[in-house]
């Protein structure tokens, strides 16, 4: 059945207006004003924003992390994410040394099919190059639409990858059209100074952000930098924290390099002071990289206002306190990386950002959706609200107050993060493809409703108008 949005503020990362939308199989058919469609359904969205749905590049679901699982699985991951606003997720697909990657590939189907409740992709972790994998990447960018690939140059001993590795992963990547994601922290160092904490009896969660200081994350991205101009690739570097590493990004984009990067809503406004918690619960605030000093913040902000940083991912990785957190009561190193984000990050960034004066709206819908869209390979079928484009869109009320905490979220983890945040602005129903995942707050999607995204392949040009929008001249000048 077709629907018509009428009297909404349509709002994208370019144009912000009144209007009303139909949809039509899914689809966006026309937008503008005094429309009418006899059968339509009329949803009013009377003194809200229509915004495009968020798009959420970077998430981690039914992980297998720190000698547990994540605790929100594609289902109740993606209908956590569906009540914040994201109706696309690209979750990271993990591969293990001597593992066929199709057959990653396939455990990650098998997690996801009949789950998901919103629309996902998959990038590629890549954690050797050698014959075998090489010969099978080009088949997967083209038979799965896995255009993007990420590099661990931390957790070593698990995920770490060298930096051979990570040099012939851009390679491969520019000759086929993909991006290269890192995290990007030096690895060795910091598990000599993991054990160096560990051997002076520091055992609580607070050494694990003194054992991974800022300056090895703006070391490794500008390693990961350098290797990226040496093979003439694009990179993106995930989970940014600091102004060591927002810099290099923002140094080599003026150089005229392809390098971007994304932070997360925990880094914009959670500080490590978190971490000293007593009773054990600053675990609940242990990420990789760590929260950095209240200070770097206002840094993250400005990168993201200034187009040096053109995305926000949850890093949505959530573990309980009770049962999970606790693996590592006697020892940081074993509390298990990573917290439950997926559904506040659209709503932080509105607040903090726009409602804060921080952003504008359109460079909010360019974060939190557009970008992401416009760097995995989805835009214009998603991103944005235009003829032809995925109904995937957010009815938001601007005016809405609410207190972030685990007494209302929708993810299945014992904790909220941003426990106690007060907010402004709110989702009020959120569709994909046109059917409602979210009707007046009220979760009516079904498991099973979202499809796989075979993505594009990595294209540069699709990149420059909005940065060009958001103050940058340079960029696409390579
Ligand atoms: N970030 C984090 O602490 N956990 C998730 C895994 C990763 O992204 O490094
Ligand atoms: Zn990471
Ligand atoms: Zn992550």
């Amino acid at each position: 059945m077709k629907k018509l949005i009428k009297n909404g503020i349509v709002a994208t990362a370019t144009d912000i207006y009144e209007a009303d939308i139909l949809i039509d199989g899914g689809i966006v058919s026309a937008i503008g004003t005094g429309l009418n469609a006899e059968g339509a359904e009329v949803i009013d969205a009377s003194g809200c924003y229509v915004f495009p749905g968020g798009i959420d590049p970077h998430t981690h679901l039914d992980m297998p992390f720190g000698g547990t699982v994540t605790k929100d699985d594609f289902e109740s991951g993606t209908i956590a994410a569906a009540f914040g606003g994201t109706t696309t997720v690209i979750d990271f697909c993990l591969t293990s040394k001597g593992v066929p990657l199709r057959s990653a590939i396939e455990t990650w189907h098998a997690k996801s099919e009949g789950k998901a409740v919103i629309d996902y992709g998959f990038h590629l972790m890549i954690s050797e190059i050698n014959d075998e994998t090489l010969s099978q990447l080009p088949a997967i960018i083209a038979d799965e639409g896995i255009t993007s690939f990420k590099v661990f140059m931390a957790y070593k001993n698990v995920f770490q990858a060298d930096d051979g590795t990570l040099y012939r992963t851009l390679k491969v990547a520019k000759e086929h059209g993909a991006l290269v994601m890192v995290h990007a922290e030096n690895g060795d160092v910091i598990d000599i100074l993991i054990a160096e904490a560990l051997a002076a009896g520091n055992t609580d969660p607070i050494y694990h952000a003194l054992t991974r200081p800022s300056e090895l994350e703006g070391e490794a991205t500008g390693r990961a930098i350098t290797l990226t101009e040496l093979a003439d690739s694009q990179l993106y570097v995930v989970h940014v924290t600091c102004a060591e590493a927002a810099e290099k990004i923002a140094e080599a984009r003026k150089r005229g390099l392809n390098v971007y990067g994304e932070t997360c809503p925990q880094y914009l406004t959670l500080d490590v002071t978190a971490l000293e918690k007593p009773d054990f619960e600053g675990a609940k605030y242990v990420w990789s990289p760590p929260l950095r000093e209240q200070w770097h913040q206002e840094k993250l902000w400005n990168a993201l206002r200034s187009g040096q940083l053109q995305t926000l991912g949850s890093d949505q990785c959530s573990f309980d306190f009770k049962g999970q957190k606790d693996l590592g009561i006697s020892d940081f190193s074993k509390i298990p990386n990573g917290g439950p984000t997926i559904e506040d990050r659209f709503s932080i960034l509105y607040s903090e950002g726009v409602a804060k004066g921080r952003i504008s709206i359109n460079q909010f819908v360019d974060i939190v959706s557009t970008s992401s869209a416009k760097l995995f390979g989805l835009f214009p079928k998603k991103g944005t609200i235009a003829v032809g484009s995925d109904a995937d869109l957010v009815i938001f009320d601007p005016t809405a107050q609410r207190v972030m905490s685990a007494e209302t979220h929708h993810m299945k983890v014992d904790y909220n993060a941003f426990e106690g945040m007060s907010v402004t602005g709110e989702p009020v129903s959120v569709l994909s493809r046109g059917e409602f995942v979210i009707h007046d707050k009220q979760f009516v999607g079904k498991p099973g409703a979202g499809q796989y995204l075979r993505r594009s392949r990595f294209n540069q040009a699709a990149l420059a108008p909005a940065n060009k929008l958001r103050g940058l001249s340079n960029v696409g000048s390579r």
